[in-house]
Formats: C-alpha cells, structure tokens, sequence
C-alpha cells in the first residue's frame, strides 16, 4: 500500500466478501454463462467504491497485485501509446497461453513480439490485400446457402452466424494455407470444432486466474492436438520447398505460410504465428459481420440506403461488378454501416495489459478521480473498448445538433456532421500494437455486404428462442464477442414474396 501511494492515488474499490475475491470471480463466471458479462462489468466498475459513474475501479484481493479495470479514454491512450513501454501482455499471460499462441505475435511483448511483428507486417501489405479473388471465391459459396439453398426441410430460414463462421473459417485457411477447409460445404469440420473448444477453455482459464492451475486441461490439450494436426501437414509441405524453389512461387500465388517460410524454417515459430493470425482473423471478421447482417435484417431503411449506394456505383443482381479496393475504399455508407457495427459491437471488447514496471494510469484516482493511478510493476489492466465506445458521457448530449443515441446501431451518425474525438473510437486498438489486419478486415467485411446486397434485397430477422420478437442479439464473449444465439433470417431476392404470415419461408 505504501509503495502504491508513493506512486499515484487509488481507484475506486470493487468490493468482495470472501478472500482473494472467490466470490467476484465465481460471479464473474456466472456472468460469463448466462451471456451478461457486458452488464456485469458495467455495473462493476461503474458502482466500485458505493458510486454510480466510476470509469476506472480497482480489485485489491490481496494475492499479490491488484487489478484495475478501465473504460476511460485517458487511460486506454496511455496504456497503448503514451506509456507503451509501461505495459505489455506480461510474462504470466505469455505463459498461461504458450500452449496455444506459442510465442507468436499475440502472446509476446519486447523484442519476441516485435520480430513477430516485423515477420508478418508485409503479409498485410496494400499489394497483397487489393486482391480480392479468395473472398469471390468463398462468397459465391455463401450467397447460395443465404437464400436457405441447402437447408434441411426447405425452409428458407437460415442461421446467419453460423453460416459466417465458417465462410471467415474456409477464406481464412485459403489465404494463410492455400487450401481451405471448405467448411461451407462440409459444416462438420473437426479442425474448427477444435478451434472453437480451444478458444471457450482458455478463456475461462484466464478468466479463473490464479486458480487455473486447479482446472483439468486434457480436453484442451487433445483438441488443440487435433488443431495441429491439420496445420502441420501444411507446414511440413512448405519446408520440403527450398528457397529458391519459394522464391519461384512468388511470382504465382503465393500463401501466407510460402511467405512466412522465406523468413523463418522453423516449424514451430510457422505454426504459431499461423495459430495466431487465424485467431485474429477468422472470428473478429465473422462476429462483426454477424452482428451487422443482424442489425441490417431489423433495419431495412439502411439495406435499402446501401443498395442505392452499391446500384449507383456498381449495379445489383446479375450483371453487377464486383467491387475493388477503390470501391470498397469510397464508398462512404458502407463503411459508415461497418463503423457504427464496430462501434457498438467491439469483437475485441476487453483487453488486458500487464505493468511490465512501477507506473501509472493519468485517471482515475483520488476523491474527484482525477488524479493519476498509482500502478506497481506486474499488475493487471483490465481495459474495454466496449464499454468506453458505449458510454454516453463521451458522446454530444440530447440537446445538441449531432445528437445520435449512442446506445442504438445507427449509421447516419457517421455520415452526419458527428465525428468521434480521437481514442474514443478503437475498435482495432491504437499504437505500435494496432491490428495488423485492420486493412484486411475491412476490404474482406466490405467486399462481403456488397456482393450479398447485390443478390438479395430484403434480409428478414425472425424471433429466435421461442420469443414472440426480434431482440438485442446475445453477446458471447470468449476471447472475442460472438452471438450467443442464432440469428435466423430469410434473404430475398428483388421480387420474390415475403410471407410475414406464414411460419413457411
Ligand atoms: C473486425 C475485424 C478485426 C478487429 C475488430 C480486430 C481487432 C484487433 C485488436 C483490438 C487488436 C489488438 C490486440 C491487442 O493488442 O491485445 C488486434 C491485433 C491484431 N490483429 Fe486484428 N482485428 C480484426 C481483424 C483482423 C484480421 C482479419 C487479421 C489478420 C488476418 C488481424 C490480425 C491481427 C494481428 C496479427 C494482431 C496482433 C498485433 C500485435 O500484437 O502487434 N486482425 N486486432
């Protein structure tokens, strides 16, 4: 406490009843089953220290360090750039998840991460990500399956999510592997139910901290045996190449894993920083499509906004153009669309840093919590870019001109005179540790909404879970936010029937 204070102020505290805060991490877990962690959390941070409007909180359960929680701008700028150098993913985290990430990009901080970083920025660059031929590939695939093609018993309701999941699952392994795994047309892929589980356990695991080591792990390490399986044949292929004979394969079509083997031969620096991109690539991009085609099938006056905008530049249905990186560049709805998705719904929701020193946040401490925070060396924050993208405090007031409810899914606030003050809008995180994919993701979520706009016109929601009406998608939340439900909707043609009636689409 002492060396605390010679460093900063306090937070506000979380309060607990039993030791080492059992039973806020037991409540946390809970939260966590029932789909309520953004609540949870919320409530947590904001009601710390019996007051209503905390944006950073502090849990002091005595087991060593504490850890702050943060939804402030301030502090979230300052743990990814002011005081980069402060903070880091930590020894713990890199240890806790060497099993899956290695020592990959993700799970590294100094001169590890920053090879890693070095290593696979050229992969991202503009020449390489122009190309869109694999998501017209993957996407010719999905639109049929859209309209209900293969669905059992001919319904035409579809479950959206899903169908995502693994369209970002075979465009993922395509362009890291060369080869797909065509989950698409073969839903029952044993690699990505491995992924999955492996995700939900480590997760939890890091969730249940300290008290981890008590959680059995032999389920997680079969499926992420099962995960290396398939990725090892790959790896082993490249390594049969020389380099020349790499070189050669430039010229034609080269995958992220030919490009990787230029640089590194060693096996196990290949499988996890592929491990690692697909984690980064595959989820992210499916949760926030899935999230918008959610939002778009309660919204038709924002589907019909965006198919103006696609018909004026590139036409709809049969003899449309398929965009290119200009298009998807200039096009300003679309990407309003995409903003406000990642806005609301940050598929990187919470994030966590370690004190890699003795430091501080700027906010958050003292009676006004305005004072700077007092932070000792191997502490954890806890930062959500959710919460803070979410809170109307960092938003223009009922009164004024740009008014927008900030707590609904609205894309005109974007393409209004509203813009967002710099760190309060970071759905890829900001800094040298900013996302990698950033570009990627865009062109892949943008090229995707585009080509299934132009074959459908109306995307229709139906209530799911008996209920009697559309609601708020279930947010899941493992190492990324997902629905935590089906999102089942019918997508029609220009001229075809709606039934609203009739349960028979
Ligand atoms: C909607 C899509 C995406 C979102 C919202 C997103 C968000 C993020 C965020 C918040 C981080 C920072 C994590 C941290 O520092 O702890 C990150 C890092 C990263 N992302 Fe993304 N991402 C997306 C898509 C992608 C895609 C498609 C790829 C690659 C194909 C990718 C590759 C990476 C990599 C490699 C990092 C690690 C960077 C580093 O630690 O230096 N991301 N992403």
């Amino acid at each position: 406490a002492v060396q605390i204070s010679r460093l900063g102020a306090r937070a506000p505290k979380i309060r607990f009843r039993l030791p080492y805060a059992l039973d806020f991490i037991y409540k946390g877990h809970q939260a966590n089953l029932v789909n309520r962690d953004i609540e949870f959390w919320d409530q947590t941070i904001m009601n710390a220290g019996g007051q209503t409007n905390v944006k950073t909180a502090e849990l002091d359960a005595g087991i060593s360090t504490r850890a702050i929680m943060t939804k402030d701008p301030e502090n979230i700028k300052a743990l990814l750039t002011g005081q980069f150098a402060d903070y880091g993913k930590g020894e713990p985290f890199h240890k806790d998840w060497k099993e899956f990430l290695g020592d990959s990009i993700f799970a590294t901080d100094g001169e590890l991460w920053s090879r890693s970083r070095q290593l696979i920025r050229p992969m991202f660059a503009r020449e390489r990500i122009v190309d869109t031929e694999i998501f017209e590939k993957h996407v010719q695939k999905l639109i049929p399956l859209l309209g209900g093609s293969h669905s059992p018993s001919s319904s035409r309701v579809v479950d959206v999510g899903s169908l995502f999941f693994r369209y970002t699952l075979d465009a993922a392994t395509d362009y890291l592997l060369g080869q797909g795994t065509d989950s698409l047309e073969n839903p029952a892929t044993r690699f990505a139910e491995a992924f999955r589980y492996v995700q939900q356990r480590q997760a939890e695991l890091f969730r249940f901290g300290v008290f981890s080591f008590a959680m059995s792990r032999t389920e997680f390490r079969k499926n992420l045996k099962i995960m290396d399986d398939f990725i090892q044949p790959y790896i082993e292929t490249v390594l049969f190449l020389s380099t020349d004979e790499l070189d050669q394969k430039l010229s034609k079509r080269e995958t992220f894993l030919d490009a990787l083997a230029r640089f590194t031969r060693d096996p196990r620096v290949l499988r996890d920083q592929l491990v690692a991109v697909l984690l980064a690539g595959r989820d992210t991009t499916a949760g926030t499509l899935s999230f918008c085609l959610f939002e778009l099938s309660r919204n038709p006056e924002v589907v019909a906004k965006m198919r103006q905008e696609i018909r004026d530049r590139l036409g709809v249905g049969a003899n449309s153009q398929k965009p290119t990186y200009t298009d998807l560049k200039e096009m300003k709805y679309l990407n309003a669309v995409l903003h406000e998705t990642m806005r609301v719904y940050p598929v990187v929701p919470f994030n966590v840093r370690y004190s890699l020193r003795d430091t501080t946040l700027p906010r958050g401490g003292g009676p006004d919590g305005m004072a700077p925070v007092g932070v000792r060396a191997n502490s954890r924050v806890i930062y959500s870019t959710m919460l803070m993208q979410r809170d109307p405090d960092l938003y223009d007031g009922p009164d004024s001109e740009n008014y927008f409810d900030p707590a609904k899914w609205i894309p005109e606030r974007w393409v209004s005179n509203w813009q967002p003050r710099p760190w309060h809008f970071i759905p890829f995180n900001g800094g040298p540790r900013i996302c990698i994919g950033q570009q990627f993701a865009t062109i892949e979520m943008g090229y995707t909404l585009i080509r299934i706009l132009q074959a459908y016109e109306r995307i229709i929601a139906l209530p799911v879970n008996g209920k009697e009406k559309v609601e708020d998608p279930v947010l899941r939340f493992e190492v990324t936010l997902s629905p935590g439900s089906e999102l089942n909707c019918v997508f029609l043609k220009e001229g075809e029937d709606v039934m609203p009636a009739s349960k028979e689409y």
